[in-house]
C-alpha cells in the first residue's frame, strides 16, 4: 500500500492510496474481536500493549456490566475502545474526524455482531453548541485524543456534562497535563 501526501509534516493520513499488492485493509484481532483497518485510520501500533492499555481504559471505567451505561467514545478511529466496552453497556456513541475510520469502526461493529454502536463523522475541535443532542447523557466518557490534545469547548463541554467518570488516554503528557488542569 502506498499511501501518499504532499505534507512535509508529520502526518500518516493519505490523499491518495495505491494498492500494489493484496488487500487495501489489513485485519488485527483484540480483546477476542476483529478488527478490518484502512490505510487512513488511527490503528495503535503495538497490538500487544494495545491490549494492555484497553484493559486498563475498561478497568478505569468502572462499568456496571449490567447493560444499562451509555459510553462516549470520542477521537474513536476504527470503534476499538467503544467495541470492547459494548457487550457490558447499553450503547456506544464514537466521534472521529476521519471518514475511512468511521467506515471502518460501523464495519467492525458489524463484523463483530455488536448491534449497539453509534460511529459519527465529525470535528470534535469544532463542536457546535448543540453536540450533546447527538447522544444521550453518558455514564462514562473516553477520551483519546492525537498529540494536540482537546480544545477548551470540548474539555468545557466535558465537564458540564457531569459525568460520573471520565478516562483521559493520551499520547502526549504535556497536552494532558494542560487538559486536566482547567477549572471548573
Ligand atoms: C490517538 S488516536 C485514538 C484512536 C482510537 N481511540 C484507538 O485507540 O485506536 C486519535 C484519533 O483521533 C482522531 N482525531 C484527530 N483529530 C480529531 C478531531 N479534531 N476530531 C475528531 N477526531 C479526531 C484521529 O483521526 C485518531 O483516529
Amino acid at each position: 500500500m502506498n499511501n501518499v501526501n504532499t505534507d512535509v509534516g508529520n502526518t500518516s493520513v493519505g490523499e491518495q492510496e495505491y494498492t500494489f499488492f493484496g488487500k487495501p485493509t489489513i485485519m488485527e484481532s483484540l480483546r477476542g474481536l476483529k478488527f478490518q483497518i484502512s490505510a487512513n485510520s488511527f490503528f495503535q501500533t503495538n497490538t500487544h500493549q494495545a491490549e494492555i492499555l484497553y484493559k486498563l481504559i475498561e478497568d478505569c471505567s468502572c462499568l456496571k456490566g449490567d447493560g444499562s451505561e451509555i459510553v462516549l467514545d470520542l477521537f474513536c478511529g476504527t470503534g476499538t475502545i467503544g467495541l470492547t466496552l459494548a457487550k457490558k453497556v447499553k450503547h456506544v456513541y464514537g466521534f472521529e474526524i476521519v471518514d475511512q475510520a468511521v467506515t471502518d469502526a460501523r464495519r467492525n461493529a458489524n463484523l463483530n455482531g455488536v448491534c449497539n454502536a453509534t460511529f459519527v463523522q465529525g470535528d470534535l475541535n469544532k463542536i457546535g453548541d448543540n453536540f450533546g443532542e447527538y447522544f444521550p447523557k453518558p455514564d462514562v466518557v473516553i477520551t483519546d485524543p492525537n498529540r494536540p490534545g482537546m480544545r477548551m469547548k470540548l474539555i468545557k463541554f466535558l465537564l458540564n456534562l457531569k459525568t460520573a467518570r471520565i478516562v483521559y488516554v493520551s499520547c502526549n503528557p504535556a497536552t494532558c497535563a494542560r487538559d486536566l488542569d482547567v477549572p471548573e
